[in-house]
Order: structure tokens, then sequence, then C-alpha cells
């Protein structure tokens, strides 16, 4: 009796955490012509197996599966890919016998689709996103160790409930606030001011920190019906700049705008009378800013409740869209939108 009960605990102690790998492309599965190619490359040519081969440490700290979403460089990624994901995801989440997911992406809008997961998986388990800054084929390329990395953390019970998390460069980030910072460095993902929630050292995730909004089985967003989502565009502000562009993306069928402003979201003079025009014509304006950090507050650099504008809080333009995409799925009260972007 004491023998049985020793082996099934030993059996349950023994078992290695099952990981779904989910490829769809990336530099992290890009090839160069040399190995001192680290611009220049191709993204998205080696598939799911080759990469889980190249790292053979992983078969010791889990079991994993490979599975080929995509193969694109991540400049492509559409909200299409991004419904397949999540509902590919949401799927592998539900079955018994996946601990975690780790999804190799490229890095130029592995942030966007960190954060699109982060507001529509419905699971505690987790959900990490990897990727590399220089190709398979380099010199120290940094795809096999965040890949091992990535692995350790979705398969970790101290990842569960975090929310999506972005593993590189030895460190954990949570999805909502990290953002790419240089061009091509291998340490590009920063958490600027916010901060990064961990490091991974010998394979092992170490947390100091978590993200208060909501996220991931706690969200009000479903896309297990949806086969396309609202088409919500960017308006970039800069000096000079008139309202070319965002008449141009209200008449092509914007249903939301994010207006990228200068400084704190302040709207320029030859720019707002058509932000107001949208949204007389129903199109739902959020003021985020360009600057890349800081709160941008209601009533601030515009009279919101007048205008009837949402603002971005600390999101980034480029999550700010995604935030207002899934808002209007919901509803189109600007009072609701608002308190989403306070709450995610
Ligand atoms: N480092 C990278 O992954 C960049 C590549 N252009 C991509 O996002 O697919």
């Amino acid at each position: 009796m004491l023998f049985l009960f020793t082996a099934a605990v030993h059996a349950q102690t023994a078992r290695l955490p099952r990981v779904s790998i989910l490829a769809t492309g990336g530099t992290i599965a890009g090839t160069g012509a040399t190995s001192t190619t680290t611009v220049g490359y191709t993204a998205a040519t080696v598939g799911v197996q080759a990469l889980i081969a190249a790292v053979p440490e992983i078969a010791k700290v889990a079991q994993v599966s490979g599975e080929q979403v995509f193969q694109i460089a991540s400049e492509n990624m559409g909200n299409e890919h991004w419904l397949v994901l999540a509902k590919r995801v949401n799927a592998l989440l539900a079955q018994p016998d996946v601990d975690g997911i780790v999804i190799t992406h490229g890095t130029d809008t592995l942030e966007e689709t960190a954060y699109f997961l982060n507001l529509v998986v419905k699971s505690r388990k987790p959900v990490v996103l990897v990727g590399s800054m220089r190709p398979s084929t380099a010199l120290s390329a940094d795809g096999p160790i965040n890949l091992y990395n990535a692995v350790n953390l979705a398969g970790s019970p101290s990842a569960v409930g975090k929310g999506v998390l972005v593993a590189m460069n030895d460190q954990i980030h949570a999805a909502r606030d990290v953002t790419k910072s240089n061009t091509t460095t291998a340490d590009t993902f920063r958490t600027t001011e916010l901060g990064m929630i961990g490091y991974i050292q010998g394979g092992k995730p170490y947390f100091y920190r978590e993200v208060m909004r909501k996220h991931t089985a706690d969200t009000e967003f479903d896309v297990s019906k949806l086969d396309v989502l609202p088409q919500v565009d960017v308006a970039y502000a800069y000096a000079n700049v008139g309202d070319v562009a965002v008449k141009a993306l209200v008449a092509s069928g914007a249903k939301g705008l994010v207006h990228a402003g200068v400084g704190n979201g302040s709207l320029p003079a030859k720019t707002k009378p058509a932000l107001i025009a949208a949204r007389e014509k129903g199109v739902v304006i959020v003021r985020a800013a360009r600057v890349g950090q800081g709160i941008v507050a209601r009533n601030g650099e515009a009279n919101d409740d007048q205008l009837d504008f949402v603002v971005a809080d600390t999101l980034s333009p480029q999550k700010a869209r995604i935030l207002l995409m899934l808002a209007l799925t919901r509803t189109s009260s600007t009072k609701d939108i608002q308190r989403m972007f306070y709450t995610y």
C-alpha cells in the first residue's frame, strides 16, 4: 500500500510538463547566407520540428509537441492570423494533457500578438511568446536559448495565472507593457518604465512583480465565433501633420481610429476637425501618444467628455488598436470602451 502510494507520488513528480510549441515563423525560423549574416537574411524558412531538434536540451525539461500554424515574417501578421492562433491556443489549453504553450514568432509584431492573446485566451495556463533577433544560422544565434527558456517558463507552475508572457534574452515581460525598443539588438525587448516581471536563469523562472490589469481568463472578450475583427487603424501625428491620413482611413471604412498624438496625446489643430467629423459619423476615436511612456489622461490635452473621445491610458498606439478592435466586438458605447481601457 505504502509502496503504491510512493510510486504514485514519484510518477507525479517525475512527469515532465507537456508543452505545445506553435510555430508562426519569424527570424527564430530564419536562415542567412553565412554565419555572419545578421541582416538581410530570410525569415520563416525553418520548420517547427527542426527548431525543436536544434535544442535537444528541451527533452530533459518538457514533453513537447510542435505544430506549424503559419510560416510568415511577423510584419505580415494580420487580424485573420490572430483569430486562427487564438482559437488554436484555446483549444489546446482546454485539453487536460497540455500544461502550457510556447508560440515562436517574429519580433516585429510579437508584442501585438502577445497583447491580443492576453485579452482573448480563456485559460490560466501559461502562454509564452518567443522569438529571436539573429537567424538560426548566425554566430551566437539567440533563438535556441530563448526557446529553451520559453519552454521552461511555459511548463512552470509559477507562470500560471500571470497572463501572456514574453520570454526573450533571459527576461520575462508581461504582454501588456513590453515593446520592441531597438531595430536589431538581442536585448531589444523592454518594459521600460513599468518594468519586466522576472528573469530566467539556468532555465528556471524567477518572478518579482505582476501586472495589475485584467487578462486571459478574466476578460470579457470572446473570439470563438468571430471570423473577422472590426477595422481599426492608427493615425500618426508629427509636426506639420494635416488631416489627410485621418480622412483616408475613415473613407476606407475604419470603425475605430487610434490617434498617436504628439507629447501627451495632443491633437494638432489641422487634424482635430477631421477627428471630430469622424466621431460624428460614429467612428470611435482613441487618443494615444506616440511618446512610448506615460499616461494619456481623460480631459488632459483635450476635452474628451465634450468630444466623446476615449483615452488610451498607458497603452501604446499599436496595443490601443487591439483593445479597440476587441472592444468594438462588444459595444459601441464610448463610456464602456473607456472602462475597458482602464481595465485591461
Ligand atoms: N527578428 C525578427 O523576428 C524580425 C522579423 N522581421 C519578423 O518579425 O519576423
